[in-house]
């Protein structure tokens, strides 16, 4: 069967060295000053799914699944590695793509727009995604405003009523209440019933196991284990059980000892820098003297 989609040796890097004094000497010196430290939030992950498979991605806190998920729904792009999806994928996550400052009905249509839909369907649509995210008294709020259960709830009816043919779940449904989080359940179900390719991140064996035929085990930002998701969860339900049942201090150094390995690992990568070539020379002196005006300036020396 052909894939609906493929991961090949995706990695996610990113530089740890937040400090902006750092940052600005590095492009003020266009690249030849850099105390860049990477980090693989992922780490050479390759998969392939097919369509009609629901994916269960489970990990512990900081394993990789959000960050895997903001690849797969396209919020991110990749370090290295290449990701292909055969259609229009749609990431359910808190606050994915949401705009806090803009009302909810402005949301939707800009998502949808996102989408691709025309304005003509969104106007067909709105009604319907207004009425499953239950927000018809506060469709004319800001989002900010909202808890994180409406938000979740609005996200959740934006993608769903997008049609989707890749639809990512990132733990969108922990955030609803009981009667939201069933109601979505019913949705998640009609889209695997008409074939499509879903993904669900969860910490949950459990849950995986109930709605998923294929799972992904990450742990500190590598792929241990995908294929069929009963052993799959299996496998993870038993180390999760063994790391439980270790002390509060035993969790402690083991989640120590994982980071260490996680960080010794990424020493040997380095961020690709531009060579620098002759427009980059000249605007990065045109910047440097610029600063250097801007400086002198704010002292009163000139
Ligand atoms: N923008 C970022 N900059 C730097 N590091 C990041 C960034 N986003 C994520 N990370 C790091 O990447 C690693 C993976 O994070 P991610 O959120 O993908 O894990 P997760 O499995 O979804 O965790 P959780 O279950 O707690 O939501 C973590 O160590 C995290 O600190």
């Amino acid at each position: 069967m052909t894939y609906k989609v493929k991961v090949e040796n995706v990695s996610k890097v990113y530089d740890l060295n937040r400090k902006r004094k750092d940052r600005l000497l590095s492009l003020l010196s266009f690249g030849l000053y850099s105390k860049e430290r990477p980090y693989y939030a992922l780490r050479n992950i390759s998969f392939e799914v097919e369509e009609g498979d629901s994916v269960g991605i489970v990990g512990l806190n900081g394993s990789g699944k959000t960050t895997l998920s903001d690849l797969l729904g396209e919020v991110t792009q990749p370090t290295t590695g290449n990701i292909t999806i055969r259609g229009k994928s749609s990431l359910i996550a808190i606050n994915a793509g949401l705009n806090q400052e803009l009302t909810g009905e402005e949301n939707i249509r800009m998502k949808c727009l996102m989408y691709g839909m025309s304005e003509a369907e969104i106007d067909e649509k709105f009604d319907q995604i207004v009425e499953f995210s239950e927000l018809e008294e506060f469709i004319d709020q800001p989002i900010k405003t909202y808890s994180s259960g409406m938000k979740s709830r609005l996200g959740f009816a934006i993608s769903a009523h997008s049609d989707p043919d890749v639809l990512i779940v990132d733990e969108a449904l922990s955030v609803g209440d009981d009667t939201f989080a069933s109601k979505s359940g019913e949705m998640i179900k009609e889209f695997q019933a008409k074939g499509k390719t879903i993904f669900f991140v969860s910490h949950s064996a459990k849950q995986v196991g109930k709605m998923c035929n294929k799972a992904i085990w990450l742990h500190y930002g590598e792929m241990v284990k995908f294929g069929a998701c009963v052993p799959v969860a299996n496998e993870y339900a038993r180390f999760v059980d063994k790391y439980v049942a270790m002390t509060k201090m035993e969790q402690m150094n083991y989640k120590k000892e994982m980071l260490q390995k996680q960080k010794d690992r990424s020493k040997d990568y380095t961020i690709e820098k531009e060579k620098p070539n002759v427009l980059n020379v000249v605007t990065g002196l045109g910047l440097t003297g610029a600063f250097i005006v801007a400086m002198l300036f704010q002292l009163n020396v000139i």
